[in-house]
């Protein structure tokens, strides 16, 4: 038997008030997929993020999570979630590795397998001799670095991001992206909302998200033939216009 997606969603919809937001998405993303949600503004990213991560329910639709049921079985759903909001929500005045160990024991997790996991993720970002340093001191770059590191800590089997290179700079934007690329390619299941289309590699799924409809859901090289990514996401808004 196959395995079960790591995020499956049927027939989602969602009006905020008396405006549809978004209008029967369906799609899924396996273990170890890359999987780009790309849309301009207002496309309905982050309304979609907000009902992946439980914060908003679907009316109607349904969200698995590694076939956990958001509606019937929230907590194993949640469990399953690693999640790097559009705003960061670090504490600027704790150290690194007290930031870590804090969202640690939230999952629950003991001193002694939170600090070896910390010490892991610190030594995979490059940043272990930073451990010990006020987050105040970083950069935006080794911020979205740390909030990466610590949807991770818990082990999950999708990680969620939302727009999660707004305001770095260009370096720093390819360094995450690389990172997260790798992390997908050691087998968790990614979904990165973005507007940006050259965020996107050649192996990458791609839901193209317009107006709150998917208008599109496939292999990025598959889907852009001789164009450049950009040129491929200008002329598919079009159409879809
Ligand atoms: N809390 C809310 N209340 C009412 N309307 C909302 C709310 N959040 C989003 N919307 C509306 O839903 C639509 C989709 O917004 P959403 O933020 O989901 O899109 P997005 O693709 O993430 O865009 P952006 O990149 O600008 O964040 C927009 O028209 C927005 O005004």
């Amino acid at each position: 038997m196959s395995e079960a997606p790591a995020l499956l969603v049927r027939g989602l919809s969602h009006d905020w008030g008396r405006k549809p937001t978004l209008r029967d998405v369906s799609f899924s993303v396996p273990r170890g997929r890359f999987c780009a949600l790309l849309g301009p503004n207002g496309a309905g990213k982050s309304t979609l993020m907000s009902v992946l991560t439980g914060l908003i329910r679907p009316a109607p639709g349904v969200v698995e999570i590694a076939s956990h049921d958001m509606a019937r079985a929230r907590r194993a759903a949640l469990a399953e979630i690693g999640v790097v909001f559009q705003q960061p929500t670090l504490d600027l005045d704790r150290s690194v590795r007290a930031n870590l160990r804090y969202f640690a024991a939230l999952h629950g997790l003991g001193r002694k397998i939170a600090d070896a996991r910390i010490a892991e993720a610190l030594e995979r970002l490059g940043m272990a001799e930073r451990a010990d340093e006020r987050l105040r001191a970083l950069n935006g770059g080794h911020r979205r670095r740390m909030e990466i590191a610590r949807a991770l800590l818990h082990r999950p089997r999708l990680l969620l991001l939302d727009e999660p290179t707004v305001g770095l700079d260009a370096p720093a934007r390819s360094a995450i992206t690389d990172h997260v690329h790798q992390l997908a390619r050691d087998g968790i299941a990614v979904l990165w909302a973005t507007h940006l289309a050259d965020e996107l590699h050649p192996e990458d799924q791609v839901v193209l998200l317009h107006k709150g409809v998917v208008v599109t859901n496939g292999v990025v090289r598959d889907l852009v033939e001789d164009r450049s990514v950009t040129d491929w996401f200008t002329d598919a808004m079009e159409s879809a216009a």
